[in-house]
């Protein structure tokens, strides 16, 4: 029996899941060796998870690392030893809490990063890139996951890319899905794709990779999967198979990678119905966007 079954009279119970911390830790590191600054801002969520649940089933408070500590850490951590790699800084936050109290069993960390680029000018320095200035380009977040166990010899890490907006015009279709009762829609041959896509992948243990670099290789694999050649472009046929073809590309192209999960948002753009107002309607070209969208979930794990 684990501490986290217990008895209460006639009532058993087992606590299945417990984990606490300081959410949204935001920190800006800036590395000024040299006179090219190079920066990190990330957004930080921790999570410890103890040994043993006193804390949960008794007043006994002893074993809380309060998540003010927690967040202290992180900024004690990053003036110590800079942060170069997002998934460095985390696994060493990981290591400090496993190895600074033994009652920890796993830390985990969940980190957003800022897409700040450095700045440059649309002019005849076109091309140079500022030293210490920086544009913020939310085209996406780029997320870390770091879980460490206590026993294990290396964190588990994921990557991700968080809601990425993408929108195609042509080359979209959505045909033969279920015939039923219910069903009010007819098949399109065209339609406008406008996809919230959020991805993880997940490394095996110690993966002997640039996480930066891979990252990039796999944000191409995304776009490319979804718009194609930049002037034929590509067919997609449904939301479901498109997420599928993408995770499964991931998988083929990253041996490190042992599964990819993917959350896709379909916002519908539907067709502005012209036949009221009799006015011609030749070609597809005003839509109205939905505000309330679909959604479709693969993971994809190797076999
Ligand atoms: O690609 C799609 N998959 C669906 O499951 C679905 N459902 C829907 O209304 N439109 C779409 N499109």
């Amino acid at each position: 029996m684990s501490c986290d079954d217990f008895q209460d009279g006639p009532n058993k119970y087992k606590i299945s899941g417990r984990k606490y911390g300081k959410n949204e830790i935001r920190i800006f590191y800036v590395n000024k060796d040299g006179p090219c600054h190079i920066i990190k801002e990330l957004l930080i969520n921790t999570r410890l998870t103890l040994e043993t649940n006193k804390e949960y089933i008794s007043d006994d408070n002893t074993g809380i690392i309060d998540t003010k500590s927690q967040r202290n850490s992180v900024y004690i951590l990053a003036k110590k030893h800079g942060i170069k790699t997002t998934e460095d800084f985390g696994t060493l936050v990981c290591s400090y809490y496993l190895s600074t109290y033994s009652h920890v069993k796993t830390a985990s960390l969940y980190i957003e990063e800022e897409n700040w680029e450095r700045l440059s000018y649309d002019d005849e320095t076109k091309g140079k890139l500022h030293n210490h200035a920086f544009m913020l380009t939310p085209k996406y977040v780029r997320t870390t996951v770091i879980v460490f166990n206590r026993g294990d010899e290396f964190p588990t890490i994921s990557n991700g890319i968080k809601n990425l907006r993408i929108i195609k015009t042509t080359q979209n279709s959505f045909k033969n899905f279920s015939q039923n009762e219910h069903r009010s829609i007819a098949d399109a041959e065209e339609r406008t794709l406008c996809l919230l896509l959020t991805f993880s992948w997940t490394y095996k243990q110690n993966p002997q990779i640039d996480f930066c670099k891979t990252f990039n290789s796999i944000l191409h694999v995304v776009l490319y999967n979804f718009a194609g050649d930049l002037e034929k472009g590509t067919m997609l046929t449904s939301v479901q198979n498109t997420i599928f073809m993408a995770a499964k590309k991931i998988l083929d192209k990253v041996e490190e990678i042992e599964f990819v999960e993917v959350v896709c948002k379909n916002f519908h753009y539907d067709l502005f119905d012209f036949e009221i107002f009799k006015i011609p309607n030749e070609v597809n070209d005003v839509f109205y966007p939905q505000e309330n969208p679909s959604e479709v979930h693969i993971r994809l794990d190797r076999k």
